[in-house]
């Protein structure tokens, strides 16, 4: 299939979206009769673009950029999350989408891929500021959500708060209460127990299980984070009640070092008292580069993309990267930690217990009935771990990645999808 490369992209920008089309290129070879397909994978379905003017707190009006992407619709409506970042763009926001198209269907979950974002710098917003941000830009993108067309969710910036607003603006907009409509919500409006920590706990399991093969103990073991937000502080917690040991940690604030262990609990009361995890009494700073460096097992990056590239891929000292964030590491690192032996369990099926959780909060949500946290809890590991072997299991056969393995298992069940479509869906 011939097809011109997408006019909006500059080949010197090689951003995560040009990452995403790398990993797609590395998979191709693997997907026999689908790669007739493939070029479906490389072009988002449609994206929107929107203004949010608002009014601050101090009586000016500010204008913001929003986007919601629908990567893929193949295997169901599109699914992710709602990112606020003062460095958001179109272009991220599109691999964000594409990740969740593989990611959901790695592990099986009956969706396709979206996701959004508003460059904005959330810590410079008062709550007002911000409720009136979010409610405006549900409203713009209200043309693409719905339970059943597209269903938001939490990302980097945003969280339970910000979700009870979106269903609260759309609700108001459609006339009807629309739990459905986006899932990290709280409690109180149809959110689903087990969600807070969904994303960390997947990332714990799947690391678990990468280690349980490698022959690694848990028990005992070092960690180290970057990034002390919803995922990565949630999976600083499961480790260390699994007997772990974090050894550095970092946030935007600054990075610290205690090779005899921080407890995370009490880190986390420090962070929400200082509001970063520089000045922590308990552990020494580190310059923040240096945090990759730190000697480890379980190496969890939970912030931001490109965090390992070519440059610094050569001096981690880790055993295993469990990818927390979406994209954090690029195609020449991959390279390079596979050939020092570091396995990387990567993003899509890392961080897929956030989005399994969610899944499992829209199927509540719908039947109005609730599940315990036990009860969710063990469905989510039962699913991450089965996806985790298939997934093994491919990259033992055909001698791969764990990324590639991930991409074949994910994009053979998105492409299958598109060949049941016919040719002029
Ligand atoms: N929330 C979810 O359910 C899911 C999230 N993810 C991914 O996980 C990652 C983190 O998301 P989430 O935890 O929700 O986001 P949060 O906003 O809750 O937390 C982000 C954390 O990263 C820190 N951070 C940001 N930039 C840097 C940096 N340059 N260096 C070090 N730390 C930094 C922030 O610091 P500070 O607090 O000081 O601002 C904060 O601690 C993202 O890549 C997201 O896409 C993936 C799957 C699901
Ligand atoms: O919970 C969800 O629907 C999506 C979470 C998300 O944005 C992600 O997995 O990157």
């Amino acid at each position: 299939m011939k097809s011109e490369p997408l006019s909006y992209l500059s080949s010197e920008n090689i951003g995560p979206w040009e990452i995403y089309l790398a990993q797609v290129d590395r998979v191709t070879p693997y997907l026999g009769k689908l790669a007739f397909w493939v070029e479906d994978l490389k072009r988002p379905k449609r994206i929107l673009v929107v203004d949010v003017p608002i009014q601050l707190d101090d009586g000016s009006v500010a204008h913001f950029e929003g986007y919601r992407v629908h990567h893929n619709t193949f295997r169901g409506p599109a699914k992710g999350g709602v990112r606020y970042h003062q460095d958001v763009t179109l272009s991220e926001v599109m691999a964000l989408a594409a990740w969740m198209t593989i990611k959901n269907a790695a592990v099986g979950l009956p969706y396709g891929g979206g996701k959004g974002g508003v460059r904005v710098d959330p810590r410079k917003l008062s709550p007002g500021e911000l409720e009136r941000l979010t409610r405006r830009y549900t409203s713009e993108i209200g043309i693409l959500i719905g339970p059943d067309k597209d269903i938001p969710a939490p990302d980097l910036g945003t969280g339970a708060r910000e979700m009870a607003w979106m269903m609260d603006t759309y609700s108001m907009n459609v006339g009807r209460t629309a739990p459905g409509v986006v899932t990290g919500k709280p409690i109180a409006v149809g959110g689903s127990l087990g969600r807070q920590d969904a994303t960390g706990r997947g990332v714990f399991v799947t690391a678990a299980a990468a280690a349980e093969k490698m022959g690694l103990s848990v028990e005992g073991s070092r960690v180290v984070i970057q990034g002390f937000g919803n995922v990565g502080n949630a999976a600083a917690r499961i480790f260390h009640d699994h007997g772990a040991r974090l050894v550095a940690v970092s946030d935007v604030t600054g990075a610290i070092r205690n090779d005899g262990g921080i407890d995370p609990y009490d880190l986390t009361a420090y962070v929400r008292q200082m509001g970063g995890v520089k000045g922590y009494p308990k552990a020494e700073p580190i310059p923040a580069p240096e945090l990759f460096f730190t000697p480890c097992e379980f190496l969890i990056p939970a912030a931001l993309e490109k965090q390992i590239t070519e440059a610094n891929a050569w001096k981690v000292q880790c055993k295993v990267i469990a990818e927390g964030a979406n994209g954090p590491t690029t195609p020449a690192a991959d390279d390079i930690l596979a050939e020092r032996g570091i396995v990387v369990v990567p993003d899509v099926i890392a961080n897929a217990g956030g989005v399994t959780v969610s899944y499992f909060e829209w199927v509540q949500d719908f039947n109005s009935f609730f599940w315990t946290e036990e009860e969710i809890n063990a469905r989510l590991e039962r699913l991450m771990r089965q996806s985790f072997e298939a997934v093994w299991q491919v990259a033992q056969d055909k001698k791969v990645t764990l990324r590639t393995a991930a991409y074949i298992v994910a994009a053979t069940r998105v492409l299958e999808a598109r060949a049941m479509l016919g040719l002029y869906p």
